[in-house]
């Protein structure tokens, strides 16, 4: 009996590592053909356990005296963020990292990038769905999708995301922002450390009233209760936080191990969640006459009256909605206010374009017509974004076909099922496109002519190399909330910058100086959880004041 479990405990683990000895043999194989340089990895980044177990893993291998290799520079998802191109500089604009799993050939020329977004339309380099897998978790979803599906989904959903539902979603960040400002100047000196969670609020806030016609105050965050029925909010942060988790484990094991402290109050927020869906689902239905035009309506009538999309497809597009329109958005807020906080010359030259534009009058009673009119402002979001761009890379696919691709300056033939990742981290930095400051949170970089003044109505945004700028990708899957994200990160800016800046709190023995720095590396300690997030932003102590 011992014998035979001696046995199966041995052969699982041994069989593993057979099957990935194989696995990178075949693949190191296939890269040699391509004639680019190859970085051999041990591990696929895209496993789930791996990604559940690499962020305990790296610290240790960090302490190995002799280093450890590529491992704890290439070995977890997200090693773009920290690398910021260097691996381009130093392997070519193209180099296949081989994995147990798949090869991923990383692309960081901005021609090349074009390419594959051109031909994605003639069904080429498609989205590896698989790797999404995790959205599905309340239904298959245009995420997930190709195809007749997919164009079937996205016309369902994406055609309310319209001007007039920009127009809510302008007046709704200019009256959240002024009650979250509220909120923060409660604090006082000694500074709110809630602005990563806050902007998380105010972006669910922002997305549930013209997304799902559901109107909200702002209110900061508070103690989150460990007992008691779960919000809306906390479910969904729950369930994005330990969405990897979910996937490892899927919902219904989930619930089987609900027993273990920490699992049972995600396992609650994945049914409260459902729950709070189809209730939004069937509020919706009962309303279905009313003239209202947002994602819900659209969803409802596409599944009740059209018979376009089932029950699961509505719940999974709501969710994906959830998921794609409110940490991207949050998360990138978060980044800014802490930039901003640290760059005070950035906050004087976006508060006169704002003054500007306002001419006297408060800033909440600006009308969306005059959105066109922020470019600095619009500036400092595409300057966030270029370096902290919230999913780091675009992976697309050869699917089960080889295809022709120019890699290094040679056509090559990319084989069948080989992931293609558009490095955006790598491109949106690379002192080709960017200059020698790429690398810098510099958002005067985007304002073509110079002016203060009167002059500030002919500045204009500068076109950055096609290609070289794709934070919401483009082509056939580009981001229907593109502009979304535009319209509210500004009006959330021109709402606070017109008339308050903010400087961060200095620690004891700091000056001004010292506390913007640690500040910028308070953003720079980021990683990827399920998009780039700063780890700590609570060390940042922000005080907003009232601008004389
Ligand atoms: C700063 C904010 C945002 C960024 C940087 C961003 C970025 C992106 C990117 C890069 C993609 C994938 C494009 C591709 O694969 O080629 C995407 C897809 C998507 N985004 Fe966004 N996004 C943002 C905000 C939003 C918002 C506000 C919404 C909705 C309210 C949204 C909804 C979606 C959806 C539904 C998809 C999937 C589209 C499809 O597969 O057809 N995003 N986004």
């Amino acid at each position: 009996m011992i014998n035979q479990f001696l046995v199966a405990f041995l052969v699982i683990p041994v069989g593993l590592l057979l099957s990935s000895l194989w696995g990178l043999y075949r693949n190191y194989r296939a890269a040699r053909l391509l004639g680019i340089p190859i970085l051999i990895l041990p591990v696929s980044l895209s496993n789930p356990i791996w990604m559940l177990l690499v962020r305990h893993l790296i610290p240790l291998a960090n302490r190995i005296p002799f280093g450890s290799g590529y491992f704890t520079r290439f070995c977890y998802t997200g090693w773009e963020f920290k690398d910021r191109g260097r691996a381009h500089l130093e392997y070519g604009d193209a180099f296949v990292t081989v994995t147990p799993g798949k090869n991923w050939i990383y692309v960081c020329d901005a021609n090349v990038v074009s390419d594959i977004i051109r031909r994605e339309r003639q069904g080429e380099f498609e989205r590896p769905v698989e790797l999404l897998a995790m959205l599905d978790v309340f239904g298959p979803n245009l995420s997930t999708v190709h195809g007749a599906d997919w164009q079937r989904q996205r016309k369902c959903t994406a055609a309310t995301f319209n001007e007039h539902n920009n127009g809510l979603v302008w007046a709704e960040s200019l009256r959240q922002s002024k009650q979250m400002l509220e909120y923060w100047k409660q604090a006082g000196e000694s500074g709110t450390k809630t602005t990563a969670s806050d902007t998380r609020t105010i972006a669910l806030d922002v997305l549930l009233y013209a997304g799902f016609g559901k109107a909200f105050d702002f209110e900061g965050i508070r103690k989150k209760p460990s007992e008691g029925p779960i919000s809306y909010r906390d479910a969904l942060s729950l369930i994005l936080e330990n969405a990897v988790l979910i996937l490892a484990l899927g919902p219904k094991v989930l619930q089987r191990l609900s027993f273990i402290p920490g699992l049972g109050r995600l396992a609650e927020a994945t049914v409260q969640f459902k729950k709070y869906m189809t209730d939004l689902f069937e509020e919706g239905q009962e309303k279905s006459n009313l003239q209202e035009s947002n994602l819900l309506t659209s969803l409802v009538r596409a599944a009740v009256k059209e018979k376009q999309l089932s029950r699961d497809e509505v719940l999974g597009n709501m969710f994906v909605y959830n998921f794609a329109g409110h940490d991207t958005t949050a998360h990138t807020l978060a980044y800014t206010f802490l930039l901003l906080s640290a760059n005070p010359d950035v906050q004087d030259w976006i508060s006169e374009e704002i003054n500007h534009v306002l001419n006297g009058r408060d800033p909440r009673s600006c009308g969306y017509d005059e959105f066109p009119r922020f470019k600095r402002t619009l500036s400092v979001l595409y300057e966030t974004v270029r370096l902290f761009d919230p999913l780091l890379s675009l992976i697309k696919t050869s699917e089960h076909q080889p295809r022709l691709l120019n890699l290094n300056g040679n056509e090559v033939t990319v084989p069948a099922n080989t992931l293609i990742v558009l490095n955006l981290n790598a491109f949106q930095t690379h002192p080709r496109y960017w200059g020698k400051d790429g690398r810098s949170w510099r958002p005067q970089r985007w304002i073509t002519s110079s002016g203060n003044g009167h002059d500030i109505d002919r500045e204009e945004l500068m076109s950055p190399t096609k290609g070289s700028f794709i934070p919401w990708g483009e082509g056939l899957r580009a981001c229907p909330g593109k502009k979304f994200a535009q319209v509210e990160h500004v009006g959330i800016m021109s709402a606070i910058f017109a008339d308050h800046y903010v400087v961060p709190v200095q620690e004891r023995g700091e000056d001004e100086a010292s506390a913007r720095a640690r500040v910028i590396d308070i953003t720079e300690d980021s990683g990827m959880v399920l998009l780039l997030q700063m780890f700590n932003p609570e060390r940042a102590a922000l005080q907003w004041r009232k601008r004389q």
